[in-house]
């Protein structure tokens, strides 16, 4: 069975003093999970307090974004090598909101994919439709096309350890979420997309849903049989509905 891996991002909230303050009622809320993979994605400025804050517990801490060169005149960015210097085991990539305000492709998403896990930094990729490719009926074609462009060049045993996480983005941050029924169908077929080619690796690799995860929806979500967990935005940012998400999905899979 795939650990199921609930991931906070925190997106651009929370100074570093709150990161910290965060961190330690979180640590106490879930200190007796064992069936369940913890994250947090802080800004690129809180990385090592939550990182330090961590310390001692099972949650292990993300960055939101990287760039795909080592070092040299990238001003703004931060590497994939950088993160690993200081032990950031994770790096989302390709998130909708980088893909449509910063202009990110998916030659890029590629690029940082390669980067981070030439780094041994694991990559939670992000996938997802519009509203209106949604209407078209494109989601198929979407998704599986984010998805190939991102994994491109990967060998097998690589893809297995990659992190999806499906987005729908009319569903982020609007309280507006699939249907339970309907991010696991999007997540089955991504998960039969990979199967043609990479059919050891669609086993394993482990497929979030995002998208106004709540505690009072991620029981729903999380008892669906092809979804392995949550990238959690809004609902991350408070140590009382976090934990209560994680613990949810614990029991689920205790
Ligand atoms: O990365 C997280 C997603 O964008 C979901 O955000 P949300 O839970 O606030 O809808």
């Amino acid at each position: 069975m795939r650990k199921p891996f609930i991931c906070g991002n925190w997106k651009m909230n929370k100074n570093v003093d709150q990161a910290k303050a965060m961190l330690t009622e979180l640590k106490a809320k879930v200190a007796e999970v064992e069936e369940v993979e913890m994250g947090i994605c802080p800004t690129a400025l809180a990385l090592t307090a939550v990182k330090e804050a961590a310390a001692g517990s099972d949650i292990v801490t993300g960055a939101q974004n990287i760039y795909w060169e080592e070092s040299g005149a990238y001003t703004g960015e931060i590497s994939a090598k950088m993160l690993a210097d200081s032990e950031i085991e994770y790096t989302i990539i390709g998130h909708s909101e980088r893909r449509e305000i910063f202009g990110e492709s998916d030659f890029e998403v590629n690029k940082k994919v390669h980067a981070a896990l030439e780094n041994g930094v694991k990559a939670i990729v992000c996938v997802g439709e519009t509203l209106e490719e949604r209407k078209a009926e494109k989601i198929e074609a979407k998704v599986n096309f984010q998805v190939d462009a991102a994994l491109a060049g990967l060998s097998e045993e690589e893809i297995a350890d990659v992190v999806i996480a499906y987005e729908p983005i009319w569903a982020i941050g609007t309280g507006e979420t699939a249907s339970a029924e309907e991010a696991n169908r999007v997540i089955g077929i991504i998960r039969d997309h990979i199967r043609e080619s990479y059919p050891e690796a669609a086993e394993k690799i482990r497929i979030q849903y995002g998208g106004s995860v709540k505690p009072h929806n991620v029981e729903e979500i999380m008892a669906q049989e092809e979804i392995d967990g949550a990238l959690v935005g809004g609902a991350s940012l408070k140590a009382e509905s976090f934990s209560e998400i994680i613990l949810k999905t614990e029991e689920i899979y205790k």
